[in-house]
């Protein structure tokens, strides 16, 4: 696999500890914002050192355009001189990167920017590329986005729950078990769309989930793909869902509906399932509920399952990004006929909606979400996405409700 890179020859790479820079969202000084940050602590990123972008491959879902894309990078960061006292996982050079859906897509990338504020547990440090007496970039202020107008993407709302029905029935003939089917919608506002001002509403309404941005893709996703610390891994699976309710009686009974809903627990099931056969040869002491628990989030609770375990061999965040992406959580079982179900169903190009997204460090460390509950931003256009996890027992009214209560999530933080 030939990938593209472009990268000064030779980075030169200093970590020095700060105190604590408050809110890191607001340190961002432009648009062109990298950052993946929970509750306040993470990591932020601009300018770019290198950028290693992915062909489009053919081949259903090759494992090597991920370990293609750590390889480049690993030579990247073995050639660099590193100055990082601290040695913390998003301490010394860092990518960030965001992979498409499909692996037809072209959209794939690894950016390296040449600054990195991060925090976590109370430790605060700034990584600089190149040159470290370089004056601060000015900050350009932030942008509100104004008179939105909306228009339906590949589907409109009849088009997609027939989609739905021709999924449930092929599900019925015994095709495949499960197919996750999304839709799309386009924003437009009148002057460019500024990813600060996204960020700053979605880590404070939605603080338990990743909030993120890598090359114009902005979202906050609950769901964790992988964690890698040193030899520990984690990893949270969400399938199955329910809107949360108009107040705590309704809340409750939803809650306990979707905890005992035999359609909501086959859904969790062949993603929890996936996971663990896609972990078990690379672990040990791999540990995952018999049944998944309630995660509760502000718009949606889902049915989730903790994962844990110890890596056996040096494999890096990406190599287990390879073994597990695309989970049943956004694709299906099995994984070909699912994807095919959803190139011929879908009528759109997810980019890189559903796929993994993340940063890596240069000891392999790092975290890597499913980029869900986002957006893609062009300019003056932001195209939101939305999906559902498809059994025999689906109903494609419920599902278009379930879908567009995932779309407010970015139609919220594009309004106000
Ligand atoms: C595909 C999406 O959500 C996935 C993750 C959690 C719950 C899901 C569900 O219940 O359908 C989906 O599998 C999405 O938000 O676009």
């Amino acid at each position: 696999m030939k990938l593209a890179a472009t990268a000064q020859d030779h980075l030169t790479v200093h970590t020095v500890p700060v105190p604590d820079p408050g809110d890191l969202i607001a340190r961002l000084p432009h648009p062109t914002a990298l950052a993946w940050i929970r509750h306040g602590d993470g990591i932020v990123g601009w300018g770019e050192a290198a950028r290693i972008t992915l062909p489009a491959t053919p081949a259903p879902f090759p494992a090597d355009r991920f370990t293609a894309a750590a390889r480049a990078l690993r030579h990247l960061f073995d050639t660099a001189d590193v100055h990082d006292p601290l040695a913390l996982p998003g301490t010394g050079p860092v990518a960030f990167g965001s992979f498409g859906f499909d692996p037809t897509t072209t959209d794939s990338v690894l950016i390296v920017p040449r600054r990195v504020l991060g925090r976590r547990d109370g430790t605060a440090w700034l990584t600089t590329i190149g040159d470290t007496a370089e004056p601060p970039t000015p900050a350009t202020p932030l942008r509100t986005p104004t008179r939105l107008h909306w228009t339906d993407g590949a589907l409109p709302e009849h088009a997609w729950k027939h989609a739905v029905a021709t999924a449930v029935d092929r599900i019925r003939h015994g095709h495949l078990g499960k197919v996750v089917l999304a839709r799309d919608l386009t924003a437009h506002a009148d002057t460019p769309i500024d990813t600060r001002v996204l960020l700053h509403r979605l880590a404070r309404r939605y603080p338990a989930c990743y909030t993120f941005s890598c090359d114009g893709l902005v979202g906050a996703t609950p769901e964790l793909l992988i964690r890698r610390t040193g030899d520990h891994i984690e990893s949270l699976v969400l399938a199955g869902t329910t809107a949360r309710g108009a107040d705590t009686t309704d809340d409750h009974t939803r809650a306990a509906r979707l905890f005992t809903s035999a359609k909501d627990r086959e859904e969790h099931r062949y993603a929890a399932d996936m996971v663990r056969d896609a972990l078990t040869p690379l672990c040990h002491d791999l540990t995952i509920p018999d049944e998944p628990t309630l995660l509760t989030l502000p718009n949606l609770t889902h049915l989730a399952s903790p994962v844990h375990g110890r890596l056996t061999d040096h494999h890096t965040v990406l190599d287990v990004v390879a073994a597990l992406h695309p989970t049943p959580a956004v694709c299906g079982t099995p994984t070909t006929t699912a994807l095919d179900l959803i190139r011929e169903l879908e009528g759109m190009n997810r980019g890189r909606y559903a796929g993994p997204t993340g940063w890596i460090d240069a000891r392999g460390d790092g975290e890597w979400g499913i980029a869900l509950r986002c957006a893609d931003i062009h300019g003056t256009r932001a195209r939101l996405f939305a999906g559902c996890g498809i059994v025999a027992d689906s109903d494609p009214a419920a599902e278009l409700a379930e879908a567009n209560t995932k779309f407010r999530v970015m139609q919220d933080a594009l309004h106000s």
